[in-house]
């Protein structure tokens, strides 16, 4: 142990270093620093691209692609790592031997004092649940001063050992009620000896239905672990050159730079031991191989999409093998895991977690011959009681019920069916507990107490008109669920040729451009994505100030989940239907089964005198919109007839104005082409010059403002108006909603004397 005069001196110094963060360079290809190296061609190592996706397996090289103006342009960002003084070692070598230290607190990311933290009176709301220290600083660096409800009844539930259903809100706190009992179990039980001598086992196990979702969930427990003890976290999904994890870049030290004048030469700076408690995410769509590292190196905490997770255990026997023995088990958004195509993959993974009977033996529902060894056990054999955590915003009544009464799995033998439907899926989960403990904090009619719901009633083909509308009148982030698709890929050139900044998501993407479009949308205030329901679950991007159902959900769940997205952690939020003469049943039946009427939901105001003059602008972006697909369309038909007549070594005219022979297979002549190009350029024009015009509500007069019905002055003084619709003051979405209708009071059947007939006496 340091003395106390030497340790201070020590952790100066780590107080200069902790503020340094990484430098990231950009650079070219060419600048990197490339070592040629021979690698055997049946390998087909870096075929992609001339090896540029390769790169994103080399440690602090981050391959950026970006659209721009001259296309899509490929960069390279060089994490420019730190190598520790010997202070700084000395200092994390101390605090290994004597534990994570509680004498540092963090606050806004700097050590700022050196005494003991007393959370009993820091976060008094904490307190009783005895967390960790590592976890009382993340929850006081993180401005997280007191539970939410549910992880208010979950916590100490998970902590007697007990199974838990926990059904809760969106935006409530799930991820913690379920994350904090377990890295508190898993910080409080690591031996850090153990650890360096051998790969951890793999203790939790995480399902998430989404990609995004995932590696939300990953980096939400890693923000736990990474407030604090630099020397015990490491971001397992980044690794050195010898595949070891790297800091994480709150942990970053002091570095030396080798030579001032050279180019960059990054330096790993090697971990000075191994991770207390590591949390990793494998989801599809990213370097497998990487992620296939990370699990060879051992992972505490796995959170993971069932298929990538099912593709990889079906050719790694020693995964499964741990998947057997997880101390926790966690299906987060279950129900929609179902809906999401994974049901196969979710079923056979569940399947390794339940306990054998020595007389019966379960197998997976394995593809191909990998199949994978099956050690039988009983009971007993387990060194770890698995607990189970369920949650969601949505779990139905019945199921929650139903899970209350049952205890053992029904899965009896290798031939067992797998199942087929969410109730059928957790009714055969294995709780070791024979009554798990359902939390159901959902409030009624599905809807959140901070949100503000509204409707508006419009012709399918006025949608577009009423949306721009909608995004105009109340700038900010607004997330626009779809429910296909091509309706994003239809509206998106819509909203561009707008100057709407919008952004898509959706399952057609890849993955990287999925990520890319997230983070914009987080990192803009005024932005728009349209998405499809891969958005509605789980996603927690702060601050989304409206959601919108460009079309109507398809179910109760979705519309609860897409509301979901706004109105989180007890912030205000708004919802706004958009819903056509066609969709009035369905959203009759939606309310209905939320219990309900149609009726309860509000009209939202829109000023119809600036709605037509949107109209006219979205006309004219449909026109060029149209013109500029027919334009692509003609390109694309072009190209493939000059190649066709290269393959047949045929000679077409040069600039392929085939007149007769064009036109007799109904391609337009050159002049033509012309035209349409005359034409979009004409309406790019028109559209440029509407764009230009200032939208003005009737009765204002521009030229005179104190006059005209609609006087403006008192809001330009007040300085409430609206910057791009004149007249209209600056409101948010929840003021100009009509007061929704009143509920009609229950009809009471008064209860009637049986009618005998007239008595004698009338
Ligand atoms: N105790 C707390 N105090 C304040 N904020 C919290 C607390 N716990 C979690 N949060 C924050 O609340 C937000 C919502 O949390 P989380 O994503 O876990 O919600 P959820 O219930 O899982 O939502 P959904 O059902 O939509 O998935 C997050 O930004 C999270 O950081």
């Amino acid at each position: 142990m340091a003395t106390s005069t030497g340790l201070k001196r020590k952790l100066k110094s780590r107080l200069t270093s902790s503020r340094k963060k990484p430098k990231t360079k950009h650079l070219t290809s060419d600048e990197l620093p490339w070592k040629t190296v021979a690698t055997p061609k049946e390998a087909g190592i870096a075929s992609d691209l001339d090896g540029i996706l390769g790169l994103e397996e080399v440690d602090d090289v981050e391959v950026v692609y970006e659209e721009t103006e001259g296309g899509k342009v490929i960069r390279f960002k060089v994490v420019e790592e730190t190598v520790p003084e010997e202070e700084d070692v000395q200092v994390e070598e101390e605090e290994k031997v004597a534990g994570p230290s509680t004498d540092l607190l963090l606050e806004d990311n700097q050590i700022r004092e050196h005494t003991p933290i007393d959370f009993k009176s820091l976060l008094p709301d904490w307190h009783p649940f005895e967390l960790h220290s590592q976890l009382y600083h993340a929850l006081r660096n993180q401005g997280f001063t007191s539970p939410t409800p549910i992880q208010s009844k979950a916590i100490p539930v998970a902590f007697k050992g007990k199974d838990v259903i926990g059904v809760a809100q969106t935006g409530s706190g799930k991820t913690l009620a379920y994350g904090l009992p377990i890295l508190h179990h898993l910080l409080s039980n690591a031996n850090p000896t153990q650890l360096k001598q051998q790969k951890r086992p793999l203790k939790a196990l995480v399902l998430a239905p989404t990609r995004e979702l995932a590696l939300q969930v990953s980096s939400h427990l890693n923000a736990c672990l990474n407030s604090f003890s630099e020397n015990t976290v490491v971001d397992v999904n980044r690794e050195d050159a010898d595949g070891n994890p790297v800091l994480s870049q709150s942990q970053s030290k002091k570095r030396k730079e080798k030579g001032k004048n050279k180019e960059i030469v990054p330096v790993q700076s090697k971990p000075k031991g191994p991770p207390l408690v590591s949390v990793a995410a494998i989801v599809g769509g990213m370097s497998s191989q990487k992620q296939r590292r990370i699990l060879d190196r051992g992972v505490d905490v796995l959170v993971a999409t069932p298929g990538r997770l099912w593709d990889i255990i079906q050719e790694d026997d020693d995964l499964a093998i741990q998947i057997r023995a997880l101390r926790f088990l966690v299906l987060d958004e279950a129900d929609r895991m179902i809906e999401t195509g994974h049901f196969a993959e979710l079923d056979n993974i569940l399947r390794l977690t339940l306990r054998l009977a020595t007389e019966e033996e379960i197998e997976p529902q394995l593809s191909g011959d990998n199949e994978l060894s099956n050690p039988t056990r009983d009971d007993q054999s387990l060194p770890n009681p698995l607990q189970t955590f369920i949650f969601s915003a949505t779990l139905s009544k019945d199921l929650q019920r139903n899970l209350k009464k049952r205890s053992r799995p029904k899965y009896k033998s290798k031939n067992t069916k797998p199942a087929s439907t969410l109730d059928d899926l957790v009714m055969k989960l294995d709780f070791r507990d024979p009554e798990p403990e359902v939390i159901d904090l959902s409030p009624e009619g599905g809807v959140v107490s901070t949100l503000k719901e509204s409707k508006i009633d419009c012709l399918s083909n006025d949608k577009d008109a009423y949306l721009y509308y909608f995004l105009l009148r109340y700038p900010g982030r607004s997330l626009v669920f779809l429910s296909s698709i091509d309706g994003i890929r239809r509206l998106m050139p819509l909203m561009d040729l707008l100057e709407i900044n919008a952004f898509p998501l959706h399952s057609q993407l890849e993955q990287r451009q999925r990520l890319k479009n997230l983070d914009r949308f987080k990192s803009t205030a005024n932005s728009v994505l349209l998405a499809t329901d891969i958005a509605a679950r789980g996603l927690d991007i702060p601050a989304v100030d409206h959601v919108v159902h460009y079309q109507i959900p398809r179910s109760t769940d979705v519309y609860v989940h897409r509301n979901g997205r706004t109105a989180r952690a007890m912030r205000d939020g708004f919802s706004l239907l958009m819903c056509a003469p066609d969709e009035r049943r369905l959203v009759r039946a939606l309310m209905g089964s939320l219990g309900r009427r149609e009726d309860e939901i509000p009209e939202m105001s829109v000023e119809l005198y600036l709605l037509d003059k949107l109209k006219a602008r979205i006309q004219v972006a449909r026109q060029i919109d149209s013109a500029q697909h027919k334009i692509k369309k003609e390109n694309h038909e072009k190209n493939w007839l000059r190649e066709a007549a290269d393959a047949m070594e045929i000679e077409i005219d040069s600039d392929l104005g085939l007149s007769s022979e064009e036109e007799s297979k109904g391609l337009p002549t050159k002049q033509k082409r012309k035209q349409t190009q005359a034409k979009t350029a004409a309406l790019k024009a028109e559209l440029k010059s509407l764009l230009a015009q200032p939208l003005v509500a009737r009765g204002v007069s521009t030229k005179y403002i104190t006059s005209g019905s609609r006087s403006i002055v008192d809001d330009f003084i007040a300085g409430d108006y609206h910057e791009t619709m004149l007249g209209m003051k600056k409101t948010q979405a929840g003021q100009d909603v009509a007061l929704p209708k009143k509920k009609r009071p229950k009809v009471v059947k008064e209860e009637y004397e049986e009618w005998n007939g007239i008595s004698a006496e009338c």
